[in-house]
C-alpha cells in the first residue's frame, strides 16, 4: 500500500486550501465529500435504492439526489441512517480505495472531514490535522458560505470537538495565520511524509 496521509479538521478550517497547497508540491488527492456526492450520482445503483425507499421526491428537478431532503429524513429517523450508512459506506470505501490506488505521487492525501466521527483514522497511515480558533473557523465559514453565525455556530456543535479531533493527530497544522505563512508548514510537513513513505516502501 502506498502511504496515506488523512487530513481533517472542523468546518472552515483550511482543508481544501491545504490539500491544493499539498497539490502545487506534486501530491495527489482525493476529498471524502466528492466521493460520497460520485456514488449517488445519476444512473448509479446506490441512487436507484434511494429513491425505492425514500421516493422520488429525494430527487432535485435535474435528477440528482436532494442531499438536504436526505439529511432531514435520516436526521429524524435513525433506521433510515443505519440503512443509508450500510449502502453507502462500503460504496464509499471502495471507490475511495480504487482512486488511491491509481495514484502516482510518492504519498498521497485523503481530505476527510468527519475522519474521528467516522473512525476512519486506522485507515490512513499518518493523521494530519488543520486547526484553527473556533471564532476564525465561525468567521470563514460565515464569509465563505453566507450562513448567519447561529447557523455556523449549529454545525460547529455538530461536530466533534477540537480536543477529540486533536487526540487522534500525529500532525498538526495551524491554519490562523495568512495562506503564505501556511507554505514553509506544508513543505516541512511534505518532506517529512516523502521520508516515512520511502521508509514504508523499504519494509
Ligand atoms: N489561512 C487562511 N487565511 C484566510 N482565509 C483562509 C485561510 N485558509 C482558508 N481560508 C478561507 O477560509 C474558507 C474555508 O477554507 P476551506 O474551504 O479550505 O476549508 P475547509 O476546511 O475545506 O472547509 P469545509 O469543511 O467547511 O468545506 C475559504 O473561504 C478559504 O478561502
Amino acid at each position: 500500500m502506498r502511504y496515506t496521509v488523512a487530513l481533517t479538521g472542523g468546518i472552515g478550517s483550511g482543508k481544501s486550501t491545504i490539500a491544493r497547497a499539498f497539490g502545487s508540491l506534486g501530491i495527489e488527492w482525493i476529498d471524502a465529500d466528492d466521493v460520497a456526492r460520485e456514488v449517488v450520482k445519476p444512473g448509479s445503483q446506490a441512487l436507484a435504492m434511494i429513491v425505492q425507499r425514500f421516493g422520488s421526491a429525494i430527487l432535485q428537478p435535474d435528477s440528482t439526489l436532494d442531499r438536504r431532503r436526505l439529511r432531514e429524513r435520516i436526521f429524524t429517523d435513525p433506521e433510515n441512517k443505519l440503512w443509508l450508512d450500510n449502502l453507502l459506506h462500503p460504496l464509499i470505501h471502495v471507490q475511495t480505495q480504487r482512486q488511491l490506488d491509481q495514484m502516482r505521487s510518492p504519498w498521497r492525501l485523503w481530505v476527510v472531514p468527519l475522519l474521528v466521527e467516522n473512525q476512519l483514522q486506522h485507515r490512513a497511515n499518518r493523521v494530519l490535522v488543520v486547526d484553527v480558533p473556533r471564532e476564525t473557523q465561525l468567521i470563514r465559514a460565515m464569509a465563505r458560505d453566507g450562513m448567519t453565525r447561529e447557523q455556523a455556530e449549529n454545525i460547529l456543535a455538530a461536530q466533534i470537538s477540537r480536543q477529540e479531533r486533536m487526540a487522534v493527530a500525529n500532525d498538526i497544522i495551524d491554519n490562523s495565520g495568512t495562506p503564505e505563512s501556511v507554505i514553509p508548514r506544508v513543505t516541512e510537513l511534505h518532506q517529512r511524509y516523502l521520508a516515512l513513505a520511502a521508509a514504508a516502501q523499504q519494509e
